[in-house]
Order: C-alpha cells, then sequence, then structure tokens
C-alpha cells in the first residue's frame, strides 16, 4: 500500500516501537521499526513517546477570559452558590472582549497542549438567546481541521425560570448543536420531573444525547442522578447521556456511593469530573469498578467561576490523580484513561486511539512512560491532527484560522 506519510520511530506506551503509517489521515499501518520506510514522505519522531490525542471533556468556549483582560475572581456571598455565579457571569460578559476573540484563544491553548477532541457547552437560554451559540459555531467551522468539537445547548439560566428556554434549545439543535444539556433541575429550577421533561424531550425529538451539570450535593444529587437515570433507561438511550460534575457522589455514604454508581452503569450514563478544587467529587475508582465511563476537561479556564485552567488535558490527569490520591503505575494509568480513551467512549467518538484505523490524531511526549507523563506533565510536544502538525511546543503551527 502507498502510504501519504510515515511517521519514524515512534515509542508506545509499553514499549512498542513502531513507524506509524498514515494515508488520508487515518493510521494505516504500524510498521515493524526495523522496517525499511520508502516511499513516502518520513518524519522521524525520534522515539518519542506517542500518545493519542487528548479529549477535552467539557469546556466552556463561550464564557472564557483567556487571553483578555484579567478579571478578579469575585466569591459568593456564602459558599458557593449557582445563581450568584451566573449573575457575576453575567456582569463580566458584559465587558468582556468579543467571544469569537476569547473562543479561538481558547482554542489555541487547547490544541497548543494536544486536545484534538472537544465537548463545549454554550449557553443558549432567554438571557442570551442563540447569539452565543451562533458565534461558537462559526469558529467550530473556522478550526474543523484542528479540532472536532461536540457543542451542547446549554441552559445556564435553567429552563422553567429563563423564558423561552424549551424552544431555544429546540431550536439550537437544528442550528448545529449536537447535544442537549440542563441544570441543576432541583436547586436551580425546583422541579426535577418537568426539567427532566424538556431536556428528554428535546433529545427524544431530535435524537441527540444529553449532558446535564449537576452541582447539587448529597442526597438531593443523587436523587437526581437516579431520576436521570430512569430516563435515560427508559428511553433506550444507554450509552448517550453523561452528568457533569456530580459532586454529590463525593459527599454521599460509600453504601449509597455503591448503589448509585450500580444505577449509573446499569444505565449507561457517564460522569465527567475535574477534580475541583477544594470541593468533593466522584470517586473515579468506584464509579469505574462499578462499570461508569468517568471522563474529564478543563471545564472553566478563567472565566467567572474560577481563575483556574490551562487548556492541559496532561496536567487535568495530574490533578484527577493527585486529587484521588493516586500513586501506582496502574492508578496512573487510570488517570491517563480519564482524559483520553474513557473521553472517547463518553463522548462516542469514532476513530479513536492508536490502531490501524483509527484517524491519525496523536501527542509525542518526552517521558518513559504513562505514568511519568501524568506526574511530570513534559513540555516540548507535537500536535498531529490526522496526520498533520497543527501545534509545536504548546503554539499552534502552521495555517492558521
Ligand atoms: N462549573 C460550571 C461552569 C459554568 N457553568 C456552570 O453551571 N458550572
Amino acid at each position: 500500500m502507498a502510504f501519504d506519510k510515515i511517521f519514524l520511530n515512534a515509542r508506545f506506551d509499553g514499549g512498542a516501537r513502531h513507524h506509524i503509517a498514515v494515508k488520508d489521515g487515518l493510521i494505516a499501518a504500524l510498521l515493524p521499526a526495523d522496517a525499511p520506510a520508502g516511499g513516502a514522505e518520513t518524519i522521524d519522531l525520534g522515539n518519542a513517546l506517542v500518545v493519542a490525542g487528548f479529549v477535552e471533556g467539557h469546556i466552556h468556549l463561550d464564557t472564557s477570559f483567556y487571553g483578555d483582560a484579567w478579571r478578579p475572581h469575585k466569591p459568593c456571598a456564602n459558599g458557593f452558590n449557582v445563581h450568584e455565579r451566573v449573575a457575576f457571569q453575567a456582569e463580566n460578559m458584559a465587558e468582556a472582549a468579543p467571544m469569537d476573540v476569547r473562543a479561538r484563544n481558547q482554542l489555541d491553548l487547547c490544541i497548543g497542549n494536544g486536545s484534538m477532541q472537544m465537548r463545549s457547552h454554550v449557553m443558549v437560554d432567554g438571557s442570551v438567546g442563540l447569539k452565543s451559540l451562533e458565534t461558537i459555531l462559526r469558529v467550530r467551522e473556522e478550526y474543523k481541521s484542528f479540532i472536532d468539537i461536540q457543542l451542547v445547548a446549554f441552559p445556564q439560566s435553567g429552563i422553567l425560570t429563563s423564558p423561552g428556554t424549551p424552544q431555544l434549545l429546540d431550536e439550537a439543535i437544528g442550528l448545529g448543536a449536537n447535544l442537549v444539556g440542563g441544570l441543576d433541575p432541583a436547586s436551580f429550577d425546583r422541579d426535577v420531573e418537568k426539567h427532566l421533561d424538556v431536556v428528554f424531550g428535546v433529545a427524544e425529538k431530535h435524537g441527540v444525547d444529553v449532558d446535564i451539570h449537576l452541582h447539587d450535593m448529597g442526597t438531593l444529587g443523587a436523587f437526581e442522578i437516579e431520576q436521570i437515570a430512569a430516563r435515560t433507561r427508559a428511553l433506550g438511550m444507554q450509552g448517550h447521556v453523561a452528568i457533569s460534575h456530580a459532586y454529590g457522589l463525593g459527599d454521599i455514604t460509600l453504601d449509597q456511593l455503591k448503589s448509585v454508581a450500580d444505577i449509573l452503569a446499569r444505565s449507561g450514563v457517564a460522569i465527567m469530573t475535574n477534580a475541583p478544587g477544594a470541593r468533593a467529587f466522584p470517586p473515579i475508582l468506584i464509579l469505574r469498578s462499578a462499570g461508569v465511563t468517568v471522563f474529564s476537561g478543563n471545564d472553566n479556564i478563567r472565566d467567572s467561576w474560577w481563575p483556574y485552567g490551562d487548556g492541559d488535558m496532561l496536567r487535568r490527569a495530574t490533578t484527577l490523580g493527585y486529587r484521588s490520591g493516586f500513586n501506582t503505575d496502574e492508578e496512573l494509568r487510570v488517570a491517563f484513561d480519564v482524559v483520553t480513551v474513557s473521553g472517547a467512549r463518553a463522548l462516542r467518538l469514532e476513530g479513536y486511539g492508536l490502531h490501524v484505523g483509527a484517524q491519525a490524531d496523536f501527542v509525542t511526549l518526552n517521558a518513559e512512560h504513562v505514568p511519568e507523563a501524568v506526574v511530570a506533565v513534559p513540555q516540548g510536544r507535537a500536535v498531529y491532527k490526522a496526520g498533520m502538525l497543527v501545534a509545536r511546543d504548546g503554539r499552534m503551527v502552521g495555517k492558521r484560522p
């Protein structure tokens, strides 16, 4: 077979060495490291560790200030409160740089670090209508050869409490959003059933997946998770639903957690956590051992919610591991799996990985193996999308949108 490109001297986690042959943007063959490589353009990877591109599973492209003026964080009056944070965000957005500029800044950052698959929530509600979605859809189009982006129509101001939102969510899918979101059905909209009627109604009507923000803690959060899981099973949507944050899974008893984990696994509902600051968060190993897909994302990067986040899913793996008390190689590989393979499963990506037939989306790392990469977060990466160099040393290269 004639190849377009052959990437020489790639080292895989576990020690296997290959030349990666690429044809039409896909991995066409993994050639033995001593195979002669002629007849195609060759790129020598110099025995760098090669890993599949990172999956940024939860980000907000519309509300970050990254690359804009620094905006000091404003604390809530009495600890974390979603209503207050949403109000601060509206104040901040009124004076922020244009959304497309901020979204590009954030995409350059993420791609520079090696993310080539992304799920972004974009506000769609009575406060902003479809304006933010229209902007982010344009930016997605500009970046389509650099990163694959799923967009969630996200009712940040509530569904029942923000007039017009059910209709807007419906229209958002017609415009090009890929999933429908939700927000704390109990504490925000104060009606779990009616909130989920809208979310799953849009999902059923359009055949799209669901990804719901759930900050509610404790047994209230666990109850909502059970309701979401029941809806998922009733509609046969196993594998098509995710709950983001699910903080409550981190502060219920172990018995309650095991019971909810079983329900999540049976219902095929994935959990997204970014291992947030000093908050309870979902216990990764317990969920995984029950069969739940756990994935991750940076979530907020320099926005009204918090000042942290650097668009680097490898550093996110460090954070996940650090906060989870992961130390063994096996555990460090779990943290890495959360930002790669599990992310791909949650996002239902086709052609993800380093096998023959997969998209040639990969990152080179200066590390001995994955466990070392997770703790060292090496810089000096090269990022290839469909076999094309898109970033080196943290910066995008070549044709910029
Ligand atoms: N963590 C969050 C970021 C943005 N919006 C939310 O509701 N939550």
